[in-house]
């Protein structure tokens, strides 16, 4: 939509300022290079090129998009390198949004769904789940979009595998297609321990956020090949 909008802003310019361009040119009594006519059937074609062009060009990147709940921020900090990582395949228009941000026209516009959530007594963060069960179900509009998850949680082997699984479970159910991570080590999905022994730190572990990085490019990566 933003694209569109774009488009005919940019195209409406072009338009406008030319046509100035003419008038001046008239008014000075400057010869033009070709009669009116010919300059208006020029000009018309020129701007359905530019409009069409700029149409297939903002219509054809594919989107990842990347969403999450976070109330402390290390979620949002894993989120950044997902998206980092989706970034950095070339041709994919990527989305980082909170899931309170996300409207259902993006989720159903997107090829690919990236979900987040921290670990909360071992389940999904109540929000993450909410969101999760407002996606629509009838005639399954989210079938076959690419789905993961990633995940931080505060100790070790309290939940986060099982939130990851609890977030993959649900788009299957969608009939997502679901995928993990480039590394076995992030086989359903990127996660990150934020609270125990030595990764209690003030700043991410960086396998953690390799990880995340890795999971957002291979799904950016799996779009471009299933887009073509
Ligand atoms: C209500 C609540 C319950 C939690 N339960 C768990 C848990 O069961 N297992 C775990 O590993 N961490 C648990 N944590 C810790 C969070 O998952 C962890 O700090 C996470 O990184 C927070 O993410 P955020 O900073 O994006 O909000 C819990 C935190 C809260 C606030």
């Amino acid at each position: 939509m933003t694209g569109f909008f774009l488009t005919f802003y940019f195209t409406r310019n072009i338009i406008f300022l030319t046509r100035f361009h003419l008038i001046t040119l008239q008014s000075e009594k400057a010869r033009p290079l070709l009669d009116q006519d010919k300059m208006k059937q020029a000009l018309t074609l020129l701007s359905l090129f530019l409009f069409f062009g700029f149409q297939a060009f903002s219509q054809n990147q594919p989107t990842v998009l990347i969403t999450y709940f976070s109330q402390s921020g290390n979620t949002k900090i894993l989120a950044e390198a997902v998206a980092e990582g989706a970034k950095s395949v070339e041709g994919i228009e990527v989305k980082l949004l909170t899931i309170e941000e996300v409207n259902p026209v993006e989720l159903l516009e997107a090829e690919a769904i990236i979900v987040g959530s921290p670990v909360y007594n071992g389940n999904p963060a109540p929000p993450v789940l909410e969101f999760i069960n407002s996606w629509p179900f009838e005639n399954r509009p989210l079938m076959d979009k690419l789905g993961a998850a990633f995940v931080t949680g505060g100790g070790i082997s309290i939940g986060e595998e099982g939130v990851m699984i609890d977030i993959l479970r649900a788009m299957l159910i969608h009939g997502m297609i679901v995928m993990g991570g480039e590394e076995v080590e992030a086989a359903f999905g990127a996660s990150a321990i934020t609270g125990e022994g030595p990764f209690e730190n003030e700043k991410m572990e960086d396998i953690f956020l390799k990880k995340a990085f890795g999971l957002g490019k291979r799904v950016a990566e799996k779009v471009i090949q299933i887009s073509k």
